[in-house]
């Protein structure tokens, strides 16, 4: 057991369902008790981006896929500057993995932020039951006769938003990041393609945003549920009205919402690396990597303003749109990928395009 586990502190732990259902495991590290919604995710690799991504906050990761930490972590693949998950679960985890760009294992790094890891789990039997009752809260304990503790998760994104501004130059556009737990791939994307980013706060408001002249906005993605955004809906209905708009998974979300669509918790949720969507415009199918749980209701969405431009393959629901006159354009899955396949990177480059051509209209009418 020690060696399995790189030496770390192990005892008898248990998953435990709000439904009522309990899965034994192996605990490692010290932190006893930590409730979260627990929700799974079906990537074979990437847990180390996984992990560090804010839109978990919140949640425990059941991870599908039996193997996870056989390469560790590194200083390249961080979506952020620290795990947000509340715990993990996994079939088996790698203690003692290896890597030529190895900083330290998945184990270490959960223990030294306090993030329990109960192994040895039943996964496939556990995500069945997520698939059967649906996303519910869960507690990961070391003792079997404990229940999820309530708790309000309205204020995940505040926990996770950059505090102040932070500057990136750059020769292209000046891109204002909008940081609802955005990951560090989307910067990273905006960077590659020339743009100027400055990420402010969630809750920056409007004239300040504006008073640092963006050439167009990127809403990004975070955790929760976007209704807890209620406040924030007339700024970024303001945002959309004045600037070419990217909405990336929450930011899609809450363009919609703004402009009076609804949206809706799924039964279990998209999480992976391997989801199919459908560009409407040309038939084509792309691999997407996601990781939401909630969508925004079919048919709800003002059909004179909107076209819906993206459509998971498996289960029909809305991955994307666009404005039939105004240039904003969402997207429910990640085109940043990170993980997974980078298929859809041209929506970066469709929002630049759009970008230019505000720009060049400008110029016509000056
Ligand atoms: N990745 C995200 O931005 C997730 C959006 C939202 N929190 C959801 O779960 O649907």
């Amino acid at each position: 057991m020690k060696g399995r586990n790189g030496g770390k502190h192990v005892t008898t732990g248990y998953v435990i369902l709000e439904t009522g259902e309990i899965f034994p495991g192996t605990l490692i590290g010290n932190r006893k008790n930590q409730t979260g919604e627990i929700v799974f995710n079906t990537s074979m690799t990437g847990y180390q981006e996984i992990i560090t991504d804010p839109s978990y906050a919140g949640q425990i990761i059941v991870f599908s896929y039996p193997l996870i930490g056989n390469y560790g972590m590194n200083h390249l693949f961080t979506e952020s500057d620290k795990p947000h998950v509340r715990g993990i679960v996994t079939g088996e985890i790698c203690g003692s993995p290896s890597h030529y760009q190895l900083a330290e294992s998945a184990t270490t790094l959960l223990e030294k932020y306090g993030i329990p890891c109960l192994t040895d789990v039943d996964t496939r039997a556990l995500v069945k039951t997520i698939r059967k009752k649906g996303t519910v809260k869960a507690i990961i304990s070391d003792r079997s006769d404990v229940k999820p503790v309530s708790s309000d998760e309205k204020q995940l994104v505040k926990q996770v938003t950059t505090k102040e501004l932070l500057f990136y130059d750059n020769e292209g556009p000046h891109v204002v990041l909008v940081d609802f737990g955005y990951k560090k791939s989307i910067l990273a994307y905006l960077q590659q393609i020339g743009c100027k980013v400055t990420v402010v706060p969630f809750d920056y408001p409007f004239e300040k945003i504006r008073s640092l002249n963006p050439d167009g906005i990127v809403l990004s993605n975070g955790p929760g549920n976007p209704i807890d955004l209620a406040d924030h809906l007339d700024k970024i209905h303001m945002l959309t009205q004045c600037y070419p708009t990217l909405g990336i998974c929450l930011g899609h979300q809450l363009i919609a919402l703004a402009y009076g669509a609804k949206t809706e918790k799924l039964p279990f949720g998209h999480r992976g690396a391997n989801h199919p969507v459908k560009d409407l415009r040309t038939g084509k199918v792309f691999i997407t990597s996601q990781n939401h749980g909630y969508v925004v209701i079919d048919g709800t969405m003002n059909e004179n303003e909107f076209t819906v431009t993206f459509q998971h393959v498996n289960d029909r629901t809305i991955e994307g749109f666009t404005h039939k006159t105004l240039p904003i354009q969402t997207v429910q899955f990640h085109p940043e990928a990170h993980p997974g396949p980078q298929d859809t990177e041209y929506i970066f480059h469709n929002f630049i395009e759009s970008i230019h051509k505000i720009g060049e209209m400008k110029y016509a009418v000056k």
